[in-house]
């Protein structure tokens, strides 16, 4: 335990001139950071402002190109993530790998360096579990679990290894507000006992609330360090972006017209063991009108959004209608070609092959339904470069995507600048119907506040969108009207004016069966 530490006026970390080229491009560019003993320290940025690529450097996942840093005053090569937790340095990832068949402790078994007992393992992460706030059950399957139970598998797996530092990337984007507040008070625990934590993260008002110092990055520098505490989300975000965040501008008398999208009755078994079940699903929206499905992950979302995009299709044909046709038995292809636009939730391998470049993501997503625009005509097809370059380049323009060149791979831009592509990729095709899943899930203020906009405007020019969101900020944002959605049934939808957050958080408890007609 570092209690004695907590005397210790040497910073526990001390990060001098760190510097991360790749190619010329500096995605860190000699950035000074110190973390002391004890503290929560934030470290914010906008998308692509060089924060992950900081802490890979800290657990050893990436090389620094120069710099140093110096761990309790002296010098260290962290040349591996093992190399980083001999050290005393956890990190908790906002992408969990873990096996959904194997059970907790086998989940932390496979992840320690060391050999040790599953009864062993078993044993010490029930006491951790207890000790920190994190109720879990070793011997369950790691399919069964929540996502912040998930979560806290990864955080106990961390503390297993007795870190003095634990950095965790965006740990509440995926939790419920009480889940996040579980966390905070884990956080709390580790931060009396004289342990560090470095937090990343894109709510600023959790930041104010639970971290004692910040530091800023902005494209690859630190731009600046504060007291959160004595600032406000505003002026967080101003030091991050450089500027004032836009606020998203909608008018709420916008005339709906006809239905776009309708759902009658969809009943899907589960496609897996671990799988959402979706019993009876109704809604319709009509042009010009944003329904957004709100509701806590894994309740059916990721599954109602393959049923409305084709990904999975149903045996009843009417049971998924776009623009009047029944599509229940079309696939994506046929929905795209019909004017529909999907945004998957899963941005690397679902939204995008990270190792192709832009262009050919693109291309892949709209080679069928904007053949006429991307290829020539006649029977060989051949692809139209210099029209796809150029509609990757307008993409990246509108959604203001930051990237390390002209065409870079998809893996190697920042996630929140993937999902602005991503969500781009289908705004610039102007679709009759949008449905997107969690639309701005890792997206800084700025970007979420753009993406957000552009949903707006694509439904004030006669679109018909559904925004599936944990976010209630973002439904109340865009929503016109309000549904939830809870163990695979989705209630009623209600008119968002007419919507607070606890008769959506009543919905989003369960209050289904009842209600599952549309309001509409
Ligand atoms: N392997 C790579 N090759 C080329 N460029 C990269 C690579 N990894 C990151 N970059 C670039 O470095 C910059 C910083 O990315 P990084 O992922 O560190 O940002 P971030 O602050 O964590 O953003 P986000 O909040 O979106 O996660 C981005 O512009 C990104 O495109």
């Amino acid at each position: 335990m570092p209690k004695g530490d907590m005397k210790n006026t040497e910073p526990l970390l001390a990060v001098e001139g760190l510097t991360k080229l790749f190619g010329s491009f500096a995605a860190c560019d000699g950035i000074e950071l110190e973390i002391g003993h004890g503290e929560i320290h934030a470290l914010l940025g906008e998308n692509g402002a060089g924060k992950s690529t900081l802490v890979k450097m800290l657990f050893g996942i990436l090389s620094p190109s120069s710099g140093r840093v110096l761990w309790e005053g002296q010098r260290q090569d962290i040349v591996s993530p093992a190399a980083a937790r001999r050290l005393g340095i956890g990190m908790v990832f906002q992408h969990f790998s873990l096996f959904e068949a194997l059970t907790v402790a086998e989940n932390i078994a496979l992840a320690l360096d060391e050999k040790i007992s599953i009864d062993e393992i078993s044993q010490k992460a029930a006491e951790l579990s207890m000790a920190y706030g994190l109720p879990l059950d070793p011997a369950a399957h790691v399919a069964d679990l929540s996502v912040g139970e998930r979560q806290r598998i990864e955080i106990v797996r961390a503390l297993l290894q007795n870190p003095k530092l634990i950095i965790l990337d965006e740990p509440t984007s995926v939790l419920t507000p009480q889940e996040a507040d579980r966390l905070f008070e884990t956080l709390f625990k580790l931060k009396a006992e004289g342990r560090s934590v470095l937090y990343i993260s894109h709510r600023l008002d959790e930041v104010q609330r639970i971290c004692d110092r910040a530091t800023v990055l902005r494209h690859g520098k630190v731009t600046g360090a504060c007291d959160p505490r004595g600032e406000t989300p505003a002026s967080l975000a101003r030091m991050m972006v450089g500027g004032e965040v836009a606020t998203v501008m909608r008018d709420d008398d916008m005339a709906a017209g006809d239905v776009q999208l309708e759902v009658n009755k969809l009943t899907l078994p589960p496609r897996t063991p671990f799988a959402m079940e979706l019993k009876g699903l109704s809604l319709s929206v009509r042009a010009g009108e944003i329904l957004a499905i709100a509701g806590v992950a894994g309740n059916g979302q990721g599954e109602l959004f393959d049923a409305l995009s084709g990904e999975y299709t149903t045996e009843d044909n009417d049971a998924v209608r776009i623009r009047a046709h029944s599509v229940g038995r079309t696939g994506i292809t046929g929905r795209r070609l019909l004017g529909a636009g999907f945004v998957p939730e899963e941005r690397n391998g679902h939204g995008a092959v990270a190792t192709l470049p832009l262009s050919d993501n693109l291309l892949l997503a709209r080679n069928q339904s904007d053949a006429k625009a991307f290829l020539t005509g006649g029977w060989l097809k051949l692809i139209r470069y210099d029209v796809v370059r150029a509609a990757t380049q307008r993409i990246c323009e509108a959604m203001d995507v930051r990237k390390s060149g002209v065409d870079p791979a998809a893996g190697s831009l920042s996630g929140g600048n993937l999902q602005k592509f991503i969500v781009g990729r289908e705004l610039d095709r102007q679709p009759a119907v949008l449905v997107v899943n969690q639309p701005t899930w890792g997206v800084d203020a700025g970007a979420a506040s753009r993406i957000r906009q552009a949903l707006i405007n694509l439904a004030r020019a006669g679109s018909a969108v559904v925004v599936i969101s944990q976010d209630l900020d973002e439904i109340f944002e865009v929503a016109t009207s309000i549904a939830a959605i809870s163990e695979g049934r989705l209630s009623r939808s209600y008119p968002a004016a007419t919507m607070t957050r606890e008769k959506i958080g009543l919905l989003m408890g369960g209050m289904h069966g009842v209600e599952t007609a549309n309001a509409h």
